[in-house]
């Protein structure tokens, strides 16, 4: 089975890169590729995803892309081509849009997602309809490569459902907190992040809990929760009001994020004196039927206290991992170990 590769910016591009380097370049073949622009149709030809790859990261659009014989298409154009083909394909999401309907529309056979809003910000319903109209994998919402749904399936396939889950679910905020343990104020580790590719496009989705919100909620639904949505989760978001989409554009909200720093660093010196630091915590409470994300202040010397830069923590209790919970931590965030859980999901659907 061949995939569409929606979404060709850092997670996508990562993909791409994995997928087409190294000896086993057979192992995933791409129909089609494309970005907000349009697309192109590959047809499995790797060389053509090369120049596709390497004409995306000089920057360009895949609309104005011509080489191989091929040139770029109007994104309707390149669905209705793989739509005429009636084949069989799995379509990844690697955007981050709202993409739920257009997801369903390509009547795929599999859907593979790094994108949390088709599964976050789709109502109990629609997530349920999503997930039972393909074979669905969407390992990297949460963790990135970090396999904590495929742990949840297993234990759940097991018979050994998660009764609680807490952690640190955001390589950003994580980031952002062990930046801030060493005195850094908090505009200069937030610009580190996005460097790193660690953020959403927009920072503020990370800033504003709403990111932990969404994998709370994927890994709520994905212990059995799926009667939750988002507005079931409460969250703490880290800038106020004032600073938000509708008041200013993303350049604008970074070149004022120094406005956060005194506060923020008053609130690390304060735990600080306690012996503690703070993380961005979310924990799911399968008996209780609850999901919450917040900041908190956690010892220095505890599990989480220790967690550095962008890594995820996910502690997992469950009947059989009652007296010690079953812990799971790595990379929360960064493009290529984003990269590695798609490609992981598609080698499962393909
Ligand atoms: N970075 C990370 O560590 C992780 C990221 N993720 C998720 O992966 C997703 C991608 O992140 P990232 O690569 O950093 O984001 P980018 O902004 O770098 O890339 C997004 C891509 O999607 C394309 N795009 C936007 N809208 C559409 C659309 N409607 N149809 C087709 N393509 C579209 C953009 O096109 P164009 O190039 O034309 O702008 C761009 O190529 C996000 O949803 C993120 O939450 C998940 C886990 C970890
Ligand atoms: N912005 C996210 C990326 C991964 O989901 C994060 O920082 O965790």
């Amino acid at each position: 089975m061949q995939a569409v590769l929606l979404g060709c910016g850092g997670v996508g591009r990562a993909v791409l890169r994995i997928a087409t380097s190294g000896a086993e370049t057979s192992a995933f073949s791409f129909l089609a590729v494309l970005d907000s622009s349009g697309g192109i149709i590959c047809d499995g030809d790797v060389a053509l995803v090369k120049a596709v790859l390497a004409h995306k990261e000089a920057g360009h659009s895949l609309a104005s892309f011509t080489g191989h014989g091929k040139q770029g298409l109007p994104k309707d154009d390149v669905v209705a081509q793989i739509k005429a083909q009636s084949l069989k394909f799995a379509v990844i999401d690697t955007t981050a849009a709202d993409t739920v309907e257009e997801l369903v529309s390509f009547g795929a056979s599999a859907v593979v997602l790094a994108n949390k809003k088709p599964v976050a910000d789709a109502s109990a319903e629609n997530y349920k309809k999503l997930v039972s109209a393909a074979t669905f994998r969407h390992e990297s919402t949460v963790g990135a490569g970090t396999p904590i749904l495929a742990t949840v399936r297993r234990l759940r396939a097991g018979l050994d459902n998660p009764t609680r889950i807490e952690g640190c679910m955001s390589g950003t905020l994580g980031f952002v907190c062990s930046g801030l343990d060493t005195g850094k104020p908090l505009s200069e580790v937030v610009r580190e992040a996005k460097a790193l590719g660690y953020t959403e496009p927009d920072p503020r989705d990370d800033l504003s809990g709403t990111d932990v919100q969404r994998k709370a909620l994927i890994l709520a639904r994905s212990c059995g929760l799926d009667h939750l949505e988002m507005k079931d989760v409460p969250v703490e978001p880290l800038y106020p009001p004032s600073m938000g989409p509708e008041n200013m554009d993303v350049d604008a909200f970074m070149a004022n994020l120094g406005s956060l720093d005194t506060d923020m660093a008053s609130r690390v010196a304060a735990a600080k004196e306690r012996g503690e630091v703070l993380r961005y915590c979310g924990t799911v409470d399968v008996a209780a039927g609850k999901a919450s994300v917040g900041l908190v202040a956690v010892k220095s010397d505890s599990p989480l206290g220790r967690l550095q830069g962008a890594d995820n923590m996910f502690v997992i209790h469950s009947s059989i991992y009652a007296e010690r919970p079953l812990v799971l931590q790595g990379a929360g965030a960064g493009n290529e170990c984003t990269a590695i859980g798609v490609l992981a999901d598609l080698k499962e659907v393909i």
